[in-house]
């Protein structure tokens, strides 16, 4: 019975959220970007937050919960003594909007202020020195620490670190499709699964807790079937959180940026055809050969994806030692690409070159996904343009729809490799079959270090028969779940990690 008291004190201790009784300072910071825009957000919050209204704009009573208001704001050093009469005079510092949270409905859980102003750098810096001298050691007053607005909604129960995380992502997210991957995660979907899992490995806690403390009421056999029951759920929770993981990784993609490489022969047209899809003039087109000498990197967004495409050195024989160099990058870049664009210059198909025996192994390469365009459809006819699909669809043995003809001074054929595109990027990261999903690199490391190792020490003294140690190996999977979303033991630990990643603010 002991053990089995040990276990409910162990699950109670999980499941019980920090208190939020603790004596917090009010802490401000400027939430929007530091720079001159039209509106600048101070979020102030924190027991002092109700003072920090009144003395900024003299008002005598409270605000109020949600209510926007326009209001004057004052250097409150200057704010007169009521004893000095009406006629004082007052430092105004800026005519704003003034919304207030009343604790505990707010985004920290504590009271909330929050100061749209007009968004000039000496309206912000002159506000934030004033909230700043409103600090006295009965009602200490500071700058927000990166994060810290997130964190004390964490420690105050509104989100759990799963979601927290997920709006630190959101607010990172650069593209459509981060975005949205970043959502599941704020809306606590993540949240709600991990919880699933850690309540099913406590379930099967309690049950071998049962053996263990009422093992001489069992016989045997009782203790082995329910020993393998547990053993069979186990090994289904393992290959959840495995397959998991899988479409946590190809999502990861995603946010990384998908890879493309852009290969071809000298003069092909790869930095034009960057250029365009850049929509910018990032790389350097010359009608000079070789002018590409290295591999550059670009990060575009193409269709809401984030892409990362690599202009390579034209692939040729030659003899200029760093174009060589070159070339052997190129080649390696597109050996690490999810996608590589094989680009050849219509007017200039002489195909027995290196070039081709390249392009030729890559298009072999299943891994890979791989595209064939003729660019400068421009400077052919139509008949040629039929015999060169008949030839390479034979030479490269790909049907004759997977070569694309562009023209990257005409602007033609574009959107169709555009589209073409995205279906690979759906195909490459698996966002055509479900939506994206992604964890921090935290989580996903505890996952893959602490629960899934739980589970092996579990199955490790199953073969021993022993219930003891197979169960302490379930209490380490527990454990690792609570680590990621915040509810274990010597949480503080984990949450310098997390919230050093936010922007001061947040
Ligand atoms: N007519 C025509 N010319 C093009 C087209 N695309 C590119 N060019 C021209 O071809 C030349 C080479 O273009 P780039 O984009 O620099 O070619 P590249 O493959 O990056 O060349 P390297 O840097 O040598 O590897 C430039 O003069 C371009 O203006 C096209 O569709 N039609």
């Amino acid at each position: 019975m002991r053990q089995f008291l040990h276990l409910r004190k162990f699950s109670s201790c999980f499941s019980c959220k920090q208190s939020t009784n603790y004596a917090a300072p009010t802490v401000y910071a400027l939430s929007t970007a530091p720079a001159r825009a039209a509106i600048g957000v101070i979020r102030i919050t924190g027991p002092a937050s109700k003072k920090i209204f009144t003395k900024l704009t003299g008002s005598s009573s409270s605000p109020q919960h949600r209510v926007a208001s326009v209001r004057k704001i004052y250097d409150t050093l200057s704010t007169p003594d009521p004893s000095e009469g009406r006629n004082s005079k007052k430092l105004l510092l800026d005519e704003c909007l003034v919304l207030f949270f009343q604790s505990p409905n707010s985004y920290t859980g504590d009271d909330l202020l929050e100061l749209h102003l007009h968004g000039g750098v000496a309206v912000i810096n002159r506000v934030m020195s004033t909230i700043g001298k409103l600090h006295s050691p009965v009602s200490p007053i500071r700058l927000a620490e990166p994060g810290e607005f997130s964190k004390r909604a964490f420690q105050n129960q509104r989100f759990d670190l799963t979601e927290v995380e997920g709006i630190n992502t959101l607010i990172h997210a650069e593209t459509e499709m981060q975005r949205i991957s970043a959502l599941s995660s704020m809306k606590g979907e993540t949240n709600i699964l991990f919880n699933q899992w850690r309540e099913r490995i406590l379930k099967n806690i309690a049950l071998l807790t049962t053996v263990i403390d009422f093992g001489e009421d069992h016989d045997i056999d009782e203790v082995n079937d329910l020993f393998g029951h547990v053993a069979v759920d186990v090994l289904d929770l393992q290959k959840e959180i495995e397959d998991y993981l899988i479409k946590v990784k190809r999502s990861q993609v995603l946010l990384d940026g998908i890879k493309i490489t852009l290969i071809g022969p000298p003069n092909a047209g790869k930095s034009s055809l960057l250029n365009i899809l850049a929509q910018d003039d990032r790389a350097i087109v010359s009608s000079i050969a070789g002018t590409t000498r290295d591999a550059m990197d670009v990060p575009l967004n193409i269709s809401g994806y984030k892409i990362v495409v690599g202009d390579t050195a034209g692939i040729r024989a030659s003899t200029d030692e760093i174009e060589k160099e070159g070339i052997k990058r190129a080649k390696k870049k597109s050996m690490e690409a999810d996608i590589n664009i094989l680009i050849l210059p219509a007017d200039e198909l002489n195909t027995e070159t290196e070039f081709l025996s390249h392009a030729l192994s890559l298009v072999n390469n299943s891994d890979k996904e791989n595209m064939l365009i003729i660019n400068k459809s421009d400077l052919i006819s139509v008949e040629m343009r039929k015999e060169i699909l008949s030839v390479f669809s034979e030479k490269l043995s790909i049907p004759q729809e997977s070569i694309l003809f562009i023209s990257c001074t005409e602007n033609e054929g574009i959107d169709k490799l555009v589209g073409n595109l995205t279906a690979r990027f759906e195909k490459v990261t698996n966002s055509d079959k479900e939506d994206p999903i992604s964890i921090s690199k935290r989580a996903k490391e505890i996952l893959a270090n602490d629960v899934l190792y739980g589970f092996s020490e579990f199955y490790k003294f199953k073969e021993l028969d022993d219930i003891v140690m197979a169960s302490e190996g379930l209490r380490s999977s527990v454990e690792g779940i609570g680590k990621i979303t915040g509810e274990a033991i010597g949480v503080e630990d984990i949450l310098g990690v997390v919230f050093s990643k936010f922007c001061i603010g947040k």
